[in-house]
């Protein structure tokens, strides 16, 4: 017998996330050394937000050389910008965006102080507290197999997604970029606001078993870091 879920406006993250900060030191294994660009010869601090984390995604920002602590959905802006982390990652997490405005509040509050990374919930969450909106899907994007578009050099990259929401991009006021479209329903993939030093991306990068094309996201992440640290 089926059943249907309902998931709107239901926070599903407060059941996920973890109870209190961790920190993360677990790296992927050689497999993934099939990036020779991995590590940067710097440590990078980050403060992970926990929507429901990926453990592929730690281990991923562990390998190219960050310092990671894991943090609650519910921890406060106030105390991630406490220990200037070099840049914080925002989570993928389950189920409806609008259903956690806690979490787009913690957003708003770290925009533009840190360089912030937004991996689809995440990215979701990035694409309200720039002032857009996001929409359910009529059938959400899952699996292996999704071609996107990465506007900033034209490349596509094959893609592993697992999403039944997304980011509306005629809803983003003036500033932000879509830099990532998913060509088989043209939707949102991929935001920047670099002004802000903001980049997201709606799928995953760390996916294992999964495509690698989008791993270079994390490099650019670092690059993002490094930047940002070197014009302080
Ligand atoms: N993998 C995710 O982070 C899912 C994103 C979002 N909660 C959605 O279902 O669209």
């Amino acid at each position: 017998m089926s059943r249907s879920w309902d998931i709107v406006g239901i926070d599903l993250i407060s059941g996920v996330t973890c109870n209190a900060p961790y920190e993360w030191v677990d790296k992927t294994k050689s497999d993934w050394d099939f990036n020779s660009n991995g590590r940067d010869q710097e440590t990078y601090r980050v403060v992970a937000y926990d929507f429901g984390i990926k453990h592929n995604i730690l281990r991923r920002l562990a390998s190219y050389g960050c310092k990671i602590t894991v943090v609650p959905s519910t921890w406060p802006a106030a105390e991630t910008l406490k220990v200037k982390p070099d840049g914080v990652l925002f989570s993928n997490g389950p189920g409806d965006p609008s259903a956690v405005p806690y979490a787009v509040e913690t957003v708003k509050e770290i925009l533009g102080k840190v360089p912030v990374f937004g991996i689809c919930m995440g990215h979701q969450l990035l694409g309200q507290a720039l002032g857009g909106k996001t929409f359910k899907m009529k059938f959400g994007h899952h699996g292996g197999n999704h071609p996107v578009c990465n506007l900033l050099n034209g490349r596509v990259e094959i893609s592993a997604q697992n999403h039944n929401y997304a980011v509306d991009p005629a809803s983003l006021p003036e500033g932000v970029e879509v830099t990532h479209v998913n060509l088989n329903d043209g939707s949102c993939a991929g935001l920047a606001y670099p002004a802000l030093n903001v980049m997201s991306l709606q799928y995953h990068p760390e996916a294992s078993p999964g495509p690698h094309d989008s791993d270079c996201a994390f490099r650019e992440f670092i690059e993002l870091m490094k930047s940002t640290k070197q014009a302080a």
